[in-house]
């Protein structure tokens, strides 16, 4: 109970992994939601943000870097569902146990091995 800072408007600066994590960890305490965050459940919930990541892009053809042509609004849709997938990722990882940031860093290590700069 209680602990859970949320404020829509917050500024923050360069947030890592740790510290969302732990926002999580207080949004589902503050509302008893732990029993609905199971591994499984975690993971639907994330695809389903996929699917509505990939409603925005549907349809538009391709898109240029940037985004040069979209509406304000579409642009914060868009920061709003990345938001929903990196979240239930977080929580995702933090329910199976894996340290997100490390298991991370440790594969971009590896596919800097496989995939060598000279090599391409
Ligand atoms: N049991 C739940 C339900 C929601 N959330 C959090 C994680 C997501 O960031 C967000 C998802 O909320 P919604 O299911 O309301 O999905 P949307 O925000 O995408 O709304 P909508 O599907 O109406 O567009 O809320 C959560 O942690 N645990």
């Amino acid at each position: 109970m209680g602990g859970e800072v949320i404020a829509e408007d917050e500024v923050v600066v360069d947030i890592g992994l740790k510290d969302l994590s732990k926002k999580l960890e207080e949004f589902a305490k503050a509302r008893d939601w732990e029993k609905y965050h199971s591994p499984r459940n975690l993971l639907l919930a994330m695809v389903g943000e996929v699917g509505e990541l990939s409603e925005i892009f549907q349809w538009r053809g391709e898109v240029d870097k940037g985004l040069p042509n979209w509406e304000e609004s579409d642009k914060e849709h868009l920061g709003e569902e990345l938001s929903d997938v990196l979240l239930y990722l977080i929580r995702l990882a933090d329910m199976c146990g894996i340290d997100l940031g490390q298991a991370a860093t440790k594969k971009i290590g590896k596919n800097a091995i496989k995939y060598p700069p000279k090599a391409f």
